[in-house]
């Protein structure tokens, strides 16, 4: 390779894809209950930031829901619309005629659910799928079909093989890895990601829906992708049951260091706080501090040895250019953990400039005066006025 060439990325943005499934998943959140107007207005915004595919909730909720499935697809978004649904004649013969672009169909492998929720066997969960399948390949062979094995990871992994070999073979677009529960580590995404692409036809796409009891929905997220995972569910600010899902921003931030062109060709990505703050007035929550790039405090500068680097260039304490996704970053020159260069930084930008020996009595009196709390921007623009006579 010359010095010039630019080296391919770790992991190109064109090999996965993003399954939004804030009208699904999001539905499941606390206070996730959303009227018309507004999932027409989620729909329009991930629309707008490209998202590939929308997933809305199963029509089998109720009338409403069924009629505003089809009224959301028919805005006439390129987002392509998916709707969850049972393994069952019911729910697909309901959800085949809402003009979505495809179903997600589930059902749970693991002993918990087969014992819990559905009471199926193995064999019969094959019978029934191969059912569902059949009749809508044949009578809607348009759409596209995913199979997912619900709470995947509590499952055997013979009974997880006989499953997707076998939905492949009924000829299914994507199988579906559900952590149901978040109990899943990076490592065991991996692999078995891995295993399953095995068993699985070449073209058959593999799709990951990861929760985050544990803390691991965008590591595993990426694991996933990493292992050959071509689509990946996420919601907006990870809203969903319990403590919720991969959040489209944080799997975004993960996803940008290996491929930042490709991100910025697919996404509209400084739409992503727009989407945040959207989702954050609907459920009526805060976003919170610590939220990947739009969380309050995702960009703020405070400690002094950072701050010397930060002025003199930002990419020293980020690794992600804030402007990039539509926010800015704050620097908290003013603490009791400040130092000389922050504090020469920000006298040079109101036209002042110290000797080095005032520069450091300066600088330690502004930290004595933080040790009862910052100083704003005023009180530090006073001190640093008053001091460069004194
Ligand atoms: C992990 C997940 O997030 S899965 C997705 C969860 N999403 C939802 O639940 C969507 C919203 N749900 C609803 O509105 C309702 O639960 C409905 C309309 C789907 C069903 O309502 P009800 O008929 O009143 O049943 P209820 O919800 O109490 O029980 C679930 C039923 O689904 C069955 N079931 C569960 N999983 C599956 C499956 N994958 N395929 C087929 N049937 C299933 C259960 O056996 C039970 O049916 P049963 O009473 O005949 O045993
Ligand atoms: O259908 C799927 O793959 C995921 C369903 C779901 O929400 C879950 O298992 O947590
Ligand atoms: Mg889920």
């Amino acid at each position: 390779m010359t010095q010039d060439a630019t080296p391919a990325p770790l992991i190109p943005a064109t090999s996965w894809a993003i399954i939004d499934s804030t009208l699904r998943e999001g539905e499941q959140f606390a206070r996730g209950n959303f009227k018309r107007d507004d999932k027409i207005e989620i729909a329009r915004a991930l629309d707008a930031f490209g998202v590939e595919f929308i997933e809305v909730t199963t029509p089998m909720v109720s009338q409403q829901t069924h009629d505003d499935i089809r009224r959301l697809t028919s805005l006439g978004l390129r987002s392509r619309f998916l709707t969850h649904v049972r393994c069952t004649m019911e729910d697909v013969q309901r959800a085949a005629d809402t003009g979505v672009h495809g179903l997600d169909l589930l059902f749970g492998t693991s002993s918990f659910l087969r014992e819990f929720s559905h009471g199926k066997s193995i064999p019969q969960i094959i019978t029934a799928a191969e059912k569902v399948i059949g009749w809508l390949r044949h009578h809607h062979p348009g759409l596209q079909l995913r199979f997912s094995a619900e709470d995947t990871f509590r499952s055997e992994e013979t009974d997880l093989m006989a499953v997707y070999r076998a939905v492949s073979d009924m000829g299914v677009h994507r199988v579906g890895l559900a952590d149901t529960v978040g109990v899943a580590t990076p490592r065991q995404v991996y692999a078995l990601v891995r295993e399953v692409r095995k068993v699985i036809a070449p073209d058959c796409g593999i799709e990951f829906h990861g929760h985050n009891d544990t803390g691991c929905a965008v590591s595993n997220a990426y694991e996933a992708v990493e292992a050959g995972a071509t689509h990946i569910d996420t919601t907006i600010l990870g809203i969903g049951e319990r403590n919720g899902i991969t959040p489209l921003g944080g799997f975004l931030a993960r996803m940008f260091t290996f491929d930042p062109q490709g991100l910025m060709d697919k996404y509209q990505l400084p739409l992503l706080p727009e989407l945040d703050n959207m989702i954050a007035r609907m459920v009526g929550l805060p976003i919170p501090w610590n939220n990947y790039l739009t969380g309050e405090f995702a960009y703020n500068h405070k400690a002094g040895m950072h701050l010397k680097a930060i002025y003199l260039n930002p990419g020293a304490y980020e690794v992600i250019p804030p402007e990039l996704f539509g926010v800015g970053r704050s620097i908290q020159a003013a603490s009791k953990i400040t130092g000389k260069h922050a504090i020469a930084f920000r006298a040079r930008e109101l036209g002042l400039h110290y000797g080095e020996d005032a520069l450091r009595r300066v600088t330690d009196h502004i930290k004595a005066l933080a040790e009862d709390g910052d100083l704003d921007d005023a009180h530090l623009e006073q001190v640093l006025r008053e001091w460069v006579s004194a």
